[in-house]
C-alpha cells in the first residue's frame, strides 16, 4: 500500500532552483533511501516532506488524507543533528515526547517502555541522556520519532556521524523497524544503503535521476565482473585476457585490473587457463558485480 505520493515536487532558495520537480511514491513497511552527493538536495526533500518547510511547487499526499491536511501525525522526524536535553534520563525524555505528541500519560509510559526495548536502551533507560554513546542518542532519537506510531518515518543522515559501533547498531535497528513502518532516510554512504534498503532514490543537482528496487538497479545496471591482481604491475597482462573472451571494459590500477564481462562462467573458465599455462604471478583471483557506488558513478555521469 503506498504510504506517501509526491508529484513534480521543486523547492527554490530565492532565484535558485535545488529541486527541480520530483516524482516518487512510498510504499508501507519498507525501507527506502534517499541518495545522493553532498548538496543533492536530499535534506530540502526531506524536511519538505515532514512538514518543516513549503514546496515552491508540487504535491505531497499522503494516503488517507486531502491536499492542504495536516499530515504531521502521519510521519515521524529525525534531523540530521538532534538536540536533546542531556540533562534527562531517556526514559524521561520519551515520555515527554509522547505526552508532546498528544499520548495520555499512562499511554506515554506504556509506549516508551515498548520502544526502549525496541531500540535497546532499556538498561540505560536512566542514566542521562549526555552519558549515552552516540549510536545509543541516535537510537533514543529514532525511538522519538517513532512514539506516535507514524506511517513514515523520516531520518536525515541517520548513520553518517557514527562510529562504526554505533553505526552498525542504528543499521540493525532501521532493519528491525520497517516492520512497523514505512522508513525514508537519506545517506551520502552507498554501503549503507545498500545493506538495509529495499528501494533507492538517486538524487543529482535537484533531479532523481534513477529509482527503483535494489533488485531492478542491479539488473539494469550491474555488471559481471573479475578482478586480478598481480605480484607486479598488471598492465602488462591485460591483453592476454581482453584477447581471449568477451570484456566489455577494463581498469587498470598497478598491480590490479578489474575486468566487465558478459558472461562469467566462460570468463573464468578462459581466464583460469591463461592463468595456469602461463603461470602467471598471480595473488588474487576474485568474481564480483559492480557495486552500487559504481552504479551511482555510472547514474551521474550521464
Ligand atoms: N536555506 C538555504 N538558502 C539557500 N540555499 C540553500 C539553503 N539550504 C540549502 N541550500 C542549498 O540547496 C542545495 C541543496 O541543499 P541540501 O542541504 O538539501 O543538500 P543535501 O543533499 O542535504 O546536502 P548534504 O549532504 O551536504 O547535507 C545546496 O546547494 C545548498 O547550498
Amino acid at each position: 500500500m503506498s504510504v506517501v505520493h509526491v508529484k513534480n515536487l521543486k523547492k527554490n532558495y530565492q532565484k535558485h532552483e535545488v529541486i527541480k520537480g520530483i516524482d516518487f511514491e512510498l510504499m508501507d513497511k519498507k525501507c527506502i533511501a534517499l541518495l545522493g552527493a553532498n548538496g543533492a538536495g536530499k535534506t530540502t526533500t526531506l524536511q519538505m516532506l515532514s512538514g518543516l518547510m513549503k514546496p515552491t511547487n508540487g504535491e505531497i499526499l499522503f494516503s488517507g488524507s486531502r491536499e492542504g491536511d495536516d499530515f504531521r501525525h502521519l510521519i515521524g522526524y529525525l534531523p540530521q543533528h538532534p538536540v536533546f536535553y542531556d540533562w534527562m534520563t531517556g526514559r524521561e525524555f520519551l515520555e515527554y515526547a509522547g505526552k508532546l505528541s498528544g499520548l495520555s500519560k499512562k499511554d506515554s509510559k506504556k509506549r516508551t517502555q515498548e520502544l526502549l526495548e525496541l531500540v535497546g536502551i532499556e538498561e540505560a533507560k536512566n542514566r542521562r541522556i549526555g552519558k549515552y554513546s552516540g549510536g545509543m542518542k541516535q537510537r533514543l532519537g529514532i525511538a522519538q520519532a517513532i512514539i506516535h506510531r507514524p506511517k513514515l518515518v523520516i531520518l536525515d543522515e541517520p548513520v553518517s556521524a557514527l562510529d562504526p559501533f554505533g553505526r552498525r547498531e542504528v543499521l540493525e535497528l532501521m532493519g528491525r523497524l520497517k516492520k512497523e513502518t514505512a522508513i525514508l532516510f537519506s545517506t551520502h554512504i552507498l554501503n549503507d544503503a545498500e545493506e538495509v534498503c529495499d528501494e533507492i532514490l538517486f538524487l543529482h543537482n535537484g533531479r532523481l535521476v534513477e529509482s527503483g528496487t535494489m533488485e531492478q538497479l542491479r539488473d539494469k545496471h550491474q555488471q559481471a565482473k573479475i578482478d586480478l591482481e598481480f605480484k607486479e604491475d598488471a598492465a602488462r597482462y591485460a591483453d592476454l585476457f581482453t584477447a581471449l573472451v568477451k570484456v566489455q571494459s577494463h581498469a587498470i590500477k598497478r598491480n590490479k585490473i578489474s575486468f566487465f564481462v558478459e558472461d562469467i562462467e566462460l570468463a573464468k573458465i578462459g581466464f583460469l587457463k591463461v592463468i595456469a599455462e602461463r603461470n602467471l604471478p598471480l595473488v588474487k583471483f576474485e568474481i564480483s558485480r559492480t557495486s552500487l557506488e559504481e552504479v551511482f558513478m555510472k547514474v551521474v555521469e550521464k
